[in-house]
């Protein structure tokens, strides 16, 4: 990976990896009174990402250079809330400009926006010398979205509560295909559908980790989007296959990168889709460690 690089103002910035996350299952338990649900699921990162680099400034501005200004109001996007997040929570007296490289695809389920967010956390807290704790980043990224501490964490996880209980785990690091459907999924939409299932029974570790892997999410978006029961359709006639997070993206899972590169040679020219490995260490935390 290429960690140094000349961005737009020809300043020597390093890039920070923002890698995707696939939900290789997900069970929603129980929806609290604050309208978030309880579930159980396990993310395992995978090795496609955006990039950010960072240049720190005097004044207190944050100011983000990307085409994403084009597509998401400064007051929803991310990284900007990151930033301010965390220059408030510090009193930090200067500010930062911020170039991304946006690689990964958005409403999709790989968890873009959270990892960028954490991103950003941990390289301002970083640059910026704020020196929080990992405990302290993951408590303030929980405020920007529940997706975002185990991008934080930056270990392969069982996660349970809203998603910020996080326990490591070693998996297999297999191969993906994944299928990027044309249709974007809301989140909110989703956990607000009155017909989202959200009893399933809660079971421990073992007992997920032994039985067949499902995503209660799927069925409702296959129901509202053709395009994703046809991607889904397509993968399953391949290898075992699923929907993450709330889709639209969905994947099949394969031992080695030749066969799902096989599977990848073979993908209808409607389609979009990429191979990507599984890994229980992020890109981020190896960068981060690489640094130090
Ligand atoms: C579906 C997952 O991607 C699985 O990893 C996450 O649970 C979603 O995480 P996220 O995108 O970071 O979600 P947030 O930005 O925190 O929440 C978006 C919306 O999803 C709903 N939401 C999210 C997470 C959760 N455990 N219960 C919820 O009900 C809430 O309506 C919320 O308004
Ligand atoms: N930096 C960002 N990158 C992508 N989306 C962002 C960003 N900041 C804010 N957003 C908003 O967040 C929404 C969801 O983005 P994201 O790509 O993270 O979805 P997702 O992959 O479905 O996430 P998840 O799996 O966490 O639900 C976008 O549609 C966009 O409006």
């Amino acid at each position: 990976m290429t960690k140094l690089t000349q961005n737009s103002a020809t300043q020597t910035t390093y890039r920070w990896p923002a890698p995707a996350k696939l939900n290789l299952f997900l069970h929603i338990n129980r929806r609290r009174d604050d309208g978030y649900h309880e579930l159980q699921t396990l993310f395992q990162f995978i090795d496609k990402c955006d990039y950010l680099e960072f240049k720190i400034t005097d004044s207190t501005d944050i100011i983000l250079h990307s085409d994403l200004n084009k597509v998401v109001a400064t007051s929803d996007n991310l990284i900007l809330k990151a930033a301010k997040l965390l220059q408030s929570e510090t009193c930090y007296q200067g500010g930062a400009e911020i170039w991304l490289d946006k690689q990964l695809p958005m409403g999709g389920g790989l968890g873009g926006g959270s990892s960028d967010a954490a991103t950003t956390l941990v390289a301002l807290n970083a640059l910026w010398k704020t020196n929080l704790s990992q405990n302290k980043l993951a408590a303030l990224g929980l405020q920007l979205g529940a997706d975002v501490p185990v991008f934080i964490r930056g270990f392969a996880a069982f996660a349970e509560g809203v998603g910020e209980h996080l326990q490591p785990v070693e998996l297999k690091e297999k191969f993906y295909l994944i299928i990027v459907p044309e249709v974007h999924v809301s989140t909110a939409e989703i956990f607000n559908a009155p017909n989202l299932p959200r009893d399933t029974k809660k079971y421990s570790l073992d007992n997920l980790l032994q039985n067949p892997w499902k995503n209660d999410c799927q069925n409702l978006v296959i129901n509202k989007h053709p395009q994703v029961a046809k991607a889904l359709d397509w993968l399953i006639e391949y290898a075992p296959s699923r929907m993450t997070g709330t889709g639209a993206c969905v994947f099949a899972e394969f031992e080695n990168k030749q066969q799902a590169d096989t599977v990848m040679a073979a993908l209808p020219t409607d389609f979009y889709g990429f191979v990507a490995q599984g890994l229980n260490q992020s890109p981020l935390s190896v960068y981060l460690a690489d640094l130090n």
